[in-house]
């Protein structure tokens, strides 16, 4: 095997970093060109964070050349890898696009234009990214289209990093050599789908296509070679886990292949090829073994350690080993960590080096600008620029002998103790209680019973209308929350300033006609942390954004106690906006398993048990709205697919606890009392089973983006419960047509029956304006009257 030589070792390293920027300037940026701004501001903007950014690793102490990853993405890697690649779809090209460079002005204008869409072309799909709450922007393979490798403004990047590198205050002499890091081609098609002709005879056969993509990649690595890149990072995830519509026999063979052609080239980099979000599996360590592939990274946050054998097939290749995790906001226990590497320097019969399990890019920037927590808690959390230090010294460890880590060990078991002792962590109150829970807990009466009861009770007509909670979040709103969090409006002046945004609300949804009404979530910045800041057991930050997708960011929460619950949380408000009408108020809550899915959570206990602390708070806040009157009860789980393990031999355990808990959360409610549940971004099929169990009367649910196909397999499996299957999608500024929406009512009615089924859009419309808002819901109350009346003609009264 003909082998390019490594020109250094691979030394320790982060597999990525943060890219919108410690106070989200590229966010910013971005929605400023977006807005109509110069795209000049916006190439300037990416300069300078890309300055900032190399500078402040070589800061960190990532000063060895190729150990700062340059990860050139704007947006999203998966969209930069399509541009890089040449990957225009056949619908860009006909109004006018062609691959171009990412960094170039127009290659700024072709991602946003793949991002979101122009008034004649749609968007590529948005997918959940594994297992986490960020958002990649799906390719799209086409049998006529074929890649146009963009090889020179690779190369031409590389350059401009390295010119940023040279300008670094840090560097003393020589500025060390970045890392380009790039989706590799494995994982590229797998996450890709395919559309057209090609889409219809098999997915699956987007795969024939790697061997050209092979070859659109050794043109990157020719041309990076030759600007003088020594590694490049090659991310393979999609070896962590086996759910892939490919089977896992023809990914290991494309990767046995792909690494084997890549690897006998002789003008090209060293390949580091990481494996994150799981365990790479035997079979991968195999198949990477086998080829000439430098150095393989694995992931010790959510994967196995490979046993010597497994390790076997790399001997003589670097390995990386991810002991400090790119998923959680908690300090490494350094502890563990070292014995983790110890166990692999046995193991493995080549060089050992540290690295992050994953990009950083899914945790916040700097916990050390958090300085309004418990400064208790605040000494546990590791974010982005402390886990480098970890993996800085975790190398140390490897280097130094047995010694080098000792004060960090002793530092590192004073703080765990002093998290094992904080009153908040163990709530005797709360775990006592948990103890206690019984089967019938979670059981609510009959289905049958509930649904007579909640009939005389509520009245509804036909195909009721409703939406799925959120209105628009004017500027207007947000104005109201930043003036109370930064004091000038005092708790009265923000309560009557909410109110007044509930009244008008209601009054909207009073004149379009609407049956079930909401309050329309004003006072929440986020269903997740608006949840968590009302509850114990959470610390929230002021400056800890992560990208979601696109310039969208959030804030996950940080569960790190015993939850509970010390006050009501929405009922003031559901009370109020029910006071304001006689139609029917819902009330709306986030479920337990989408709370835990969209926070950091503590590792020191299952995920069930976390879970069902959750749902015993929020039992208590459906009872207090029940008893407060409201008859109807919405409690979202929209993340309830997006937990659902990679490996499918993990799933069944999972379902079974994170259906318990959501009836956890909802068995308190009477009969009379119907409880609404929401879902959307997810593929149901996998799970209908388990939304069934929820046991909820009536599920709203996402089903305009993917063609109204949950419909038909809802009706496949018998379903017998209240739906609502979005009838227009939300994610668009599109109002739709008032016939489109009679088909889709008129078919989910014919196919899932009249008895059963909601009108209602696919999700909330807090993203949208209320022009477009107010335009869709009048065009959903008439399309829906249409339908009942077809309904009534048909269906003879009854005496
Ligand atoms: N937790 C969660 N996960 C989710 C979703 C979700 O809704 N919630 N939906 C999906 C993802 N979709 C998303 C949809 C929208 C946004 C979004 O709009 N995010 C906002 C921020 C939301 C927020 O927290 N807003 C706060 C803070 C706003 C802010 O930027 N404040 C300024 C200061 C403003 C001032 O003082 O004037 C600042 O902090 O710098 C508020 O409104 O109160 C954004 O990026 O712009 C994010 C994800 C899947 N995962
Ligand atoms: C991401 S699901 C959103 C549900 C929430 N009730 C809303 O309308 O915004
Ligand atoms: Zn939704």
């Amino acid at each position: 095997m003909t082998t390019a030589p490594p020109t250094h070792a691979l030394p320790p390293t982060v597999l990525g970093y943060p890219r919108i920027g410690p106070d989200r300037e590229i966010k910013k940026a971005l929605e400023a060109h977006w807005g109509g701004g110069d795209v000049a501001a916006l190439i300037e903007a990416i300069s300078s964070h890309r300055r900032r950014t190399l500078d402040h690793l070589v800061g960190l102490g990532l000063e060895e050349d190729s150990a700062v990853p340059a990860d050139g993405a704007v947006i999203d890697q998966v969209l930069d890898a399509s541009v890089l690649l040449g990957l225009v779809p056949r619908r860009f090209r006909d109004a006018g696009f062609a691959a171009v460079a990412p960094d170039a002005p127009e290659g700024l204008t072709l991602i946003s234009a793949l991002a979101r869409g122009t008034s004649e072309v749609e968007p590529l799909e948005l997918t959940k990214w594994f297992d986490t709450n960020y958002h990649y922007y799906v390719p799209e393979i086409e049998a006529d289209v074929a890649f146009a490798p963009q090889a020179t403004a690779l190369a031409d990047r590389f350059r401009a990093f390295r010119a940023l590198a040279e300008q670094s205050e840090r560097t003393v002499g020589a500025a060390p050599l970045p890392r380009p890091t790039l989706l590799g081609p494995v994982s590229f098609l797998v996450l890709a789908k395919s559309v057209g002709a090609a889409a219809e005879t098999s997915q699956a056969a987007r795969f024939d296509r790697l061997e050209e993509l092979v070859g659109a990649y050794a043109a990157l690595l020719g041309a990076l070679h030759e600007a003088g890149a020594a590694w490049i990072q090659l991310e393979e995830p999609v070896l962590s886990s086996d759910g892939w519509d490919i089977p896992r026999e023809q990914v290991i063979a494309g990767i046995s292949s792909a690494y084997e052609q890549l690897g006998r080239l002789t003008e090209r980099p060293a390949l580091f090829v990481p494996v994150s979000y799981g365990t790479a599996g035997d079979d991968a360590l195999a198949a990477l073994g086998g080829t000439a592939v430098e150095a393989v990274g694995i992931d010790l946050e959510r994967g196995a350690l490979p046993s010597a054998e497994a390790l076997r097939p790399l001997a003589g290749t670097t390995l990386a080993a991810g002991v400090v995790g790119g998923l959680n906001v908690w300090r490494t226990d350094v502890s563990r960590a070292a014995a983790l590497l110890d166990t692999l320097g046995e193991r493995h019969q080549g060089p050992l080096t540290v690295s992050s399990s994953t990009s950083l890019q899914h945790v916040p920037h700097d916990a050390a600008r958090e300085t309004q927590l418990d400064p208790q808690v605040a000494g546990w959390l590791a974010f982005a620029d402390q886990k480098v230090g970890e993996v800085l010294a975790l190398a140390g460890h490897l280097t130094g002998g047995a010694d080098a880590l000792e004060g960090l060990r002793a530092d590192d078991a004073a703080r765990r103790r002093l998290r094992e002792q904080h009153p908040q962590v163990h709530v005797e109150s709360v775990r006592s209680r948990l103890t206690a829970v019984e089967p019938q807990d979670r059981r609510r009466a009959e289905a049958e019973h509930r649904r007579a009861a909640q009939e005389t009770g509520l009245g509804l007509p036909p195909l009721p209308t409703t939406t799925i909670g959120s209105f628009p979040q004017t500027g207007e709103i947000r104005r109201i929350r930043a003036a109370h969090r930064r004091g000038s409006l005092d708790q009265q002046g923000y309560e009557e300033a909410i109110r007044e945004q509930i009244a008008d609300c209601v009054r909207r949804q009073e004149d379009l006609g609407l049956d079930v009404l909401v309050h329309g979530e004003a006072e929440r910045n986020d269903m997740v942390q608006y949840f968590a800041e009302n509850l114990e057991g959470f610390i929230t930050t002021a400056h800890g954004w992560v990208q979601s997708y696109g310039s969208r960011c959030l804030r996950p929460p940080i569960l790190f106690g015993d939850v509970h619950r010390p006050a009501p949380i929405t009922v003031d408000w559901i009370r109020y906006a029910a006071s304001l009408t006689k139609k029917p108020v819902k009330g709306m809550l986030t479920g337990p398993v989408t709370i835990l899915a969209w926070s950091f959570v503590r590792d020191d206990q299952p995920l069930a048990d976390t879970a069902d602390q959750i749902a015993l708070a929020l039992r208590d806040e459906v009872q207090d709205l029940q008893a407060a009157g409201v008859k109807i009860i919405q409690v979202d789980e929209p993340a309830l697919r997006e937990l659902l393990p990679l490996q499918v031999a993990e799933r069944p355990d999972y379902l079974r606890w994170s259906v318990e808990s959501f009836r956890l959360s909802t068995s308190g409610a009477n009969a009379a009392t119907q409880l609404h549940t929401h879902l959307c971004y997810s593929e149901f099929e996998t799970v209908i089973d388990a939304i069934d169990a929820l046991d909820a009367d009536v599920t709203t649910l996402e089903a305009s983006r993917s063609g109204f196909e949950v419909v038909s397999a809802l009706s496949e499996h018998g379903f017998s419960r209240g739906i609502g299957p979005g009838v227009w999608d939300i994610h668009s500024p599109r109002v739709p047509g008032v016939d489109e929406l009679i088909d889709r009512l008129r078919l989910a009615a014919e196919v899932l029956g009249t008895q059963r089924v909601w009108s209602n859009p696919d999700c909330g419309l807090k993203t949208r304006g209320w022009e477009e808002t107010e335009a869709s819901l009048r065009h959903l109350v008439n399309a829906t009257a249409v339908v009942r009346a077809e309904l009534a003609a048909k269906v003879p009264a009854s005496v």
